[in-house]
């Protein structure tokens, strides 16, 4: 199979001797829309940067439609990258803005124009063709630079935190135009975002990066559900993290000891017994029992022996949402959240002991380190 990008253990060490990206693996079909995704400094812009031949590869091979392309310059590659800050010319109109790649690339005046034409169409920028981009707004400007990545018809756009500019309003509706056009035109996107919420309502895959590393490379639901590292637990959604030691292997299920109990979950990886593992366990899984309602022995049995002591330490109720602060017996806090109807005022008071219980197929069990 031929993918559209493929990366080869590539790495990136600057002058100054810091390692930026460390063996980094991924390969890529055409049409899928790829998000990097992980905190400031880890590598996502250097990575994005030597895609798009800014930046030069220290070690491993990159690929575009299997063609090396290592040592290809920016404009020979199939490739073209929208900027945070857009980049755009301010003297210019939106027009010669747009058409500018095409010029450069020396396309005759004719058929520059209808393709410009046909892109400013697309992106409802007609009305604006002539006017000057520095009086434009913020929405209009993130446009004019999409349309001038795009008119060159590139294999794979690369997007550096596009929408990093704008208000959460406009955020939010062009996320939601950006995923439609990606759609429509099947081409492939590799989109760098420090927002988690961005990555995952976007993305196909995400990859999240820590420190030049790799963590994972999955679809939004998956790293939700299935994180296969303590950062990655960590970083993305709301997890509830008991570290132990495996005890072995039961019905399927890995029993591991922990200073909170004996937990059941689901494996990623091989396990040992004795290794030093953590259980992962989202907010969405947890679910809580007064102690009245019904015996500790009858919800551990329905939850595979995951039930531990817990108490409430505040409870409020925004809208149609309660919000449960709960405190575990190590000290710890989870926040919680559900529906009123689940979550019905009076029946969790602030000091009140509970049990906490999840499903063991929702839990996941990782390497500790
Ligand atoms: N031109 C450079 N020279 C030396 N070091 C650099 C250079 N550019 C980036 N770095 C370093 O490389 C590492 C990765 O930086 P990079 O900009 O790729 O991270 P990032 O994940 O895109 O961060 P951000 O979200 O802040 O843009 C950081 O430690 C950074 O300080």
């Amino acid at each position: 199979m031929i993918y559209d990008l493929e990366l080869y253990r590539i790495g990136k060490v600057y002058d100054s001797g810091t390692p930026a990206v460390i063996d980094f693996n991924l390969s890529v079909s055409k049409g899928e829309f790829i998000a990097f995704l992980g905190p400031s400094g880890c590598g996502k812009t250097t990575t994005l940067r030597m895609i798009a031949g800014f930046e030069s590869i220290s070690s491993g091979d990159m690929m575009v439609k299997g063609v090396r392309i290592n040592d290809m310059r920016p404009a020979d590659r199939p490739t073209s990258m929208i900027f945070q800050n857009y980049a755009l010319f301010p003297h210019m109109t939106v027009r010669r803005n747009v058409g500018y790649g095409l010029e450069v690339k020396g396309m005759a005046k004719a058929e520059r124009d209808a393709k410009v034409d046909r892109m400013l169409s697309k992106l409802g920028l007609d009305d604006i063709a002539e006017k000057k981009t520095d009086r434009l707004s913020g929405g209009q400007r993130q446009r004019i630079a999409l349309a001038r990545g795009l008119v060159v018809e590139p294999d794979i756009l690369l997007l550096d935190e596009p929408l990093g500019a704008l208000d959460a309003n406009l955020r939010k509706a062009i996320q939601n135009e950006l995923k439609l056009l990606q759609r429509t035109l099947g081409i492939t996107f590799v989109f760098v975002t420090h927002a988690q919420s961005e990555a995952l309502a976007l993305s196909d895959r995400v990859v999240v990066m820590n420190q030049g590393r790799v963590e994972q490379i999955s679809p939004p639901h998956q790293l939700y559900t299935r994180p296969n590292t303590p950062f990655v637990a960590r970083f993305i959604g709301r997890n509830t993290i008991f570290t132990g030691a495996v005890r072995g292997i039961e019905d399927g299920r890995t029993i591991v000891d922990t200073p909170l109990g004996t937990l059941a979950g689901s494996a990623n990886g091989d396990m040992s017994p004795g290794a030093a593992v953590n259980v992962v366990i989202p907010a969405e899984a947890m679910e809580v029992h007064t102690l009245s309602s019904v015996t500790r022995a009858a919800i551990s049995r329905q939850s595979g022996g995951n039930v531990i002591d817990a108490k409430v330490s505040r409870f409020d109720v925004v809208g149609h949402i309660s919000h449960l602060s709960v405190e575990l017996p190590d000290g710890r806090a989870i926040a919680l959240e559900a529906h009123i109807d689940k979550y019905p005022p009076g029946v969790f008071p602030e000091g009140s002991d509970i049990l906490l219980a999840w499903n063991p197929g929702q839990a996941t069990v990782i390497p500790a380190t």
